[in-house]
């Protein structure tokens, strides 16, 4: 029997009838009173007590909880064990080719059907490898549906189990934005390692089967991240190589170099030259360059790998990164190779004789510097069987050490359209064509319309006149169609900047139906007759036929018009230049003037420290003080030269008075003063001194 600080016996050993909640508090208080008296307590003594159920219960339960735990970790620390023992596993970043493979082989091998979550993006020249939804193209036509395998997926392959799942992961791009990236791990759960590797040969083969009407383009076109790099895909259909109307031979001999140059790898391991070729494809816009190398992708069966120079993200480290990425056998392509260069375009409009302006810096329009350029071409990254394509409109703007043999082994040049050229363009869209059954209505507006001379409706003479010197065959089917009447050229009857050329009247419907060979013959004999050589860009004259789609007889009969209206406008630009290069002419000379002002005196720069104070100071000023140059020609012109000089003050009664027009500086005869002598050159300064033994060190120095 123990007695409780209130006086209170405590019966430990007899047992306590289950307490109510009521009376849980005295019988703590009571506990709580002793000093001590968790010892005095007696365990049976509180085994009726509702707290005892508590504490046994959970005591239970933590130790359940720990087995059970315990025994999970066992499990998992096991399946990890069995899981490299008995499995293979690999990533695929985004990005990369093989992320591409894998994917598609996903989609292909339906693995997709288990999961349930999906990334929808709306259809695109982008390379996605979605799932159909639905039967129905209503529903799925205007989306990609890409599963995600968020969620770990198990599926069977060749007998093998295989997991696989995807891992989002956003990063620090190089330009200090986020940037979302992806990677999919997949688990073969086989001890034999050769089972991943032709899984990945699988899907690669599948996807070149998929993939071989079209060719891949994979650009580098937003900034990359550490050592990865993220290439945006896309992919074009095949373009067809007869589609590309170039001077004969041209497309074969490029076709047959590169077969030649992957045909003899063992050649150039053996020679000890890196196997890798160069192209470089030149001309003015609109030729066909581009065109050419898609053309060559898809015959050969190649990736383009392609970057764009003028890209502020662009420089040398991104470059380098971006090319060790490429896998073998591809094309790596460099548009615009020039943007590397610093560009001369404010100096294309300098008269030859134009002095050269000191502090005309060269404008570099990419990060990227020629030496990086040089550096990615002859990289690693860049050989093992890879072709290297460039492109320039300016092929005068390249360095002579990208140019050089090893960097760029050819150089094809493309030109604007020939007429040979502009039969094929006219042949290749008209080709089993319809003609029109109705001619439609001329109405085209020719500025300054001295080109066309006033004709009747007989075409070629219309041609003849509008086009001296053109290709000169005598085209005298001009309506060969029997189309009567369909002509009324008569630019002067509103003579003007602005006149109508033509109207046609009375167009009666003929129904023409296929175009036959021999007419489709006559037809472009005639469109090409109407454009001297080298006047147009194919692109030019194709944009013209695409406008002219559904009526290949109007197309031919019309040209002669469209190159009239492109001559006049043509000419209008020309002035227009020529006038801005007058005005630019005219204020550079004003700056050149008022810099020349600004300049010390002559006599400033010698080469002889001045003299100590006391012997002497500066020699007298011979030129009037330098004065503000005059301010920019605000003529409305956006393109002209900024002058980076104080703009003069507002002419206001406050004002100080704006200096007067410099005069070029008077001579010194005019001024009374004898004129210096000639400054020694420099060498004979040295020779001078060292010949002179009375000169010691100090004064030299
Ligand atoms: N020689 C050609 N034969 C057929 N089509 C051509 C030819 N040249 C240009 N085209 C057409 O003109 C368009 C532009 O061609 P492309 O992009 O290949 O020219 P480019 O020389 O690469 O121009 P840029 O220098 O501006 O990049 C394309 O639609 C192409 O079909």
């Amino acid at each position: 029997m123990n007695t409780t600080a209130s006086g209170r016996s405590l019966d430990l050993l007899s047992p306590l009838p289950v307490p109510q909640r009521s009376q849980h508090r005295s019988l703590w208080d009571d506990i709580k009173g002793i000093p001590g008296s968790m010892q005095l307590v007696n365990i049976p003594r509180l085994q009726n007590t509702w707290m005892y159920y508590y504490v046994v219960d959970g005591v239970k339960y933590l130790a359940a909880g720990a087995v059970v735990d315990a025994v999970r970790r066992v499990f998992v620390w096991l399946f990890q064990r069995i899981k490299l023992r008995y499995s293979t596993s690999a990533e695929f970043v985004m990005g990369d080719p093989a992320y591409e493979w894998i994917t598609l082989f996903l989609t292909e091998n339906n693995v997709w059907q288990q999961s349930r979550d999906f990334r929808v993006s709306s259809k695109s020249s982008k390379l996605v490898y979605g799932v159909a939804m639905s039967t129905n193209p209503d529903i799925t036509g205007s989306a990609d549906y890409v599963p995600t395998y968020e969620s770990p997926q198990l599926f069977r392959w060749r007998g093998y189990w295989v997991e696989v799942q995807r891992y989002r992961a956003q990063i620090q791009g190089t330009n200090g934005q986020p940037q979302q990236t992806a990677a999919i791990f997949l688990t073969v759960f086989t001890r034999n390692i050769t089972v991943l590797s032709e899984l990945v040969e699988a899907a690669h083969r599948g996807y070149q089967d998929k993939i071989k009407p079209y060719v891949t383009i994979f650009l580098a076109d937003s900034p990359s991240f550490g050592a990865s790099f993220l290439w945006n895909v896309k992919r074009k259909p095949h373009r067809p190589l007869e589609s590309i109307i170039l001077p004969e031979g041209t497309l074969d001999d490029l076709i047959d170099d590169a077969k030649r140059f992957f045909a003899s790898e063992s050649w150039y391991q053996r020679a000890g030259i890196p196997h890798r070729r160069g192209y470089l494809l030149h001309g003015p816009p609109g030729t066909g360059k581009s065109s050419t190398i898609h053309a060559v992708a898809g015959i050969l069966n190649l990736e383009i790998h392609s970057f764009s120079l003028a890209s502020t993200f662009v420089d040398d480290g991104f470059l380098q990164r971006a090319t060790t990425t490429i896998p073998k056998r591809s094309i790596v392509l460099v548009e615009d190779i020039d943007c590397a260069l610093p560009s001369r375009e404010d100096d294309d409009d300098s008269d030859p004789g134009t002095p050269v302006r000191n502090d005309r810096i060269p404008v570099r329009r990419s990060g990227v510097t020629l030496s990086g350029l040089l550096n990615m071409i002859d990289g690693i990254g860049s050989e093992e069987g890879k072709l290297f394509f460039a492109t320039t409109n300016h092929i005068d703007r390249l360095d002579p050490a990208l140019l050089r043999p090893g960097r760029i082994d050819r150089k094809i040049r493309y030109t604007l359209a020939t007429g040979t050229q502009a039969r094929g363009l006219y042949e290749r869209l008209f080709k089993d064509g319809e003609a029109e059954a109705q001619v439609d209505v001329v109405d085209v507006e020719v500025k300054e319309s001295g080109d066309l001379k006033k004709k009747d409706d007989n075409s070629d003479q219309t041609r003849g006149s509008a086009n001296p010197g053109t290709n000169g065959e005598d085209l005298a089917k001009s309506d060969s169609f029997g189309l009567p009447g369909t002509r009324d050229v008569s630019p002067e009857t509103e003579p003007g900047p602005s006149s109508r050329v033509s109207d046609v009247k009375g167009t009666p419907p003929t129904a023409l139906g296929k175009i036959s060979d021999s007419q489709l013959a006559d037809l472009s004999q005639q469109f090409a007759a109407a454009v001297r050589d080298y006047e147009f860009s194919p692109a030019e004259l194709q944009g013209y036929l695409l406008s002219n789609k559904e009526r290949p007889v109007a197309a031919a009969r019309d040209m002669s018009v469209w190159v009239a209206q492109q001559r006049a406008e043509r000419q209008e630009k020309a002035e227009l230049k020529e006038e801005r290069k007058e005005r630019r002419r005219a204020q550079r000379a004003r700056m050149e003037a008022a810099r020349f002002a600004q300049q010390p005196p002559y006599g400033m720069y010698s080469p002889f420290p001045p003299p100590p104070s006391g012997m002497g100071g500066p020699p007298p000023r011979l030129h009037p003080p330098p004065i503000s140059p005059p301010p920019p020609v605000n003529d409305g012109d956006t393109d002209v030269v900024a002058v980076a000089t104080a703009t003069p003050p507002e002419a206001s009664p406050t004002a100080a008075p704006v200096s007067p027009p410099v005069d070029p500086p008077p001579s010194m005869s005019a001024l009374g003063l004898d004129p210096p002598a000639p400054l020694p050159s420099a060498s004979k300064l040295v020779n001078g001194l060292n010949a002179n033994p009375s000169h010691d060190d100090s004064e030299r120095s």
